[in-house]
């Protein structure tokens, strides 16, 4: 294995509820044993990712790597930390301990052990390039490393996120169960939105648009396979635009969402894979980037694909 001379560790221990601690204990055995020097950047509250990300990437230097230990919303806040500091394509090293890590299983390294991981980032000399998603907000750039969700996918993070129960289930290792019961709710309460899609082959209109999914690779919701045909290798983006549909038919679409991932062929859903589109829609709705609440807004946002280095040994 090569020597490196530090790891700088940015460590959310909300994450995965609890989950990050025990991978953590067991990442720090692992480096004390092996005499590698590193130091913890602990998280205390949403946003300290960007903060910590960038200031440790403005001063980054050949033999540090940066690693990043927590779900997929701390792994968000570091890439956007790192996008705005002095060395913008600084690599970054990820360790999936979060509670859904659908990065992870998109670039398909949700199987390997992490002390395994940590091995291989240890001894990579060069980093690899994955696609990322570039959002630009009328206010703001940001980069998202799963989808950013406008409708029914943000509004069950919103509702579990807001869930009364979800503190005591999660304590009680029945998270899923507040999703599930998120869910129902969502589904009795979403309505359709109008939306439009602007591509370089013209404009699509959608006067019921119910699930849009603007994604880097198949999952969100914690494995949930939107679109089994996105990969983050190939230099561009899938959009999907699922119609709100009612009764069997829903239920029909839902399965297959669910089993076969057969919907994309579906009537009612519509999937395109490009380097850029734009997304509008002047209608108050929830929205969710790699699992973090936006703010219920009016989206007007422009997608491109980019792409960051990562100490990760993905295959495409
Ligand atoms: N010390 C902290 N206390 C409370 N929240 C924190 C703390 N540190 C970070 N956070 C916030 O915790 C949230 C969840 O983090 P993260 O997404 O990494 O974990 P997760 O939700 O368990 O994983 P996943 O997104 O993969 O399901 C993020 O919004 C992050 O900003």
């Amino acid at each position: 294995m090569t020597k490196i001379k530090k790891l700088e560790i940015i460590l959310n221990r909300k994450a995965g509820n609890g989950e990050s601690v025990r991978v953590w204990k067991s990442i720090k055995m692992f480096l004390k044993k092996n005499q590698i020097d590193f130091q913890i950047h602990s998280t205390q509250k949403n946003g300290d990712g960007i903060r910590i990300a960038k200031n440790l990437a403005d001063k980054i230097d050949k033999q540090t790597k940066i690693l990043v230990l927590g779900g997929d919303g701390t792994l968000n806040q570091s890439v956007n930390g790192v996008k705005l500091s002095k060395n913008p394509n600084t690599p970054l090293a990820y360790i999936p301990a979060g509670s859904g890590n659908d990065f992870s299983r998109g670039i398909k390294l949700n199987h390997v052990k992490p002390i395994v991981l940590l091995q291989d980032i240890l001894s990579m000399q060069e980093p690899r390039s994955i696609d990322i998603g570039k959002a630009t907000f009328s206010d703001k750039t940001k980069y998202f490393v799963n989808n950013i969700g406008i409708g029914f996918d943000a509004n069950t993070v919103y509702t579990t996120n807001h869930s009364k129960r979800k503190d005591l289930l999660n304590k009680m290792k029945l998270g899923t169960l507040a999703y599930v019961s998120s869910l129902i709710k969502v589904i009795k309460e979403q309505g359709a939105f109008p939306l439009t899609v602007t591509t370089k082959h013209g404009m699509k209109k959608f006067d019921q648009a119910y699930i849009v999914s603007a994604t880097n690779h198949p999952y969100f919701g914690g494995g949930i396979a939107i679109d089994p045909l996105a990969t983050p290798f190939d230099g561009k983006l899938d959009l999907v635009v699922v119609n709100k549909i009612k009764g069997k038919t829903f239920i029909k679409l839902f399965t297959k969402l669910l089993t076969d991932g057969s919907h994309l062929k579906d009537e009612n859903v519509w999937h395109i894979q490009s380097s850029e589109f734009t997304l509008s829609s002047l209608h108050n709705e929830y929205g969710q980037m790699d699992g973090e609440e936006l703010k219920p807004q009016e989206f007007d946002i422009n997608f491109e694909v980019s792409s960051h280095p990562f100490w990760l040994p993905v295959e495409k």
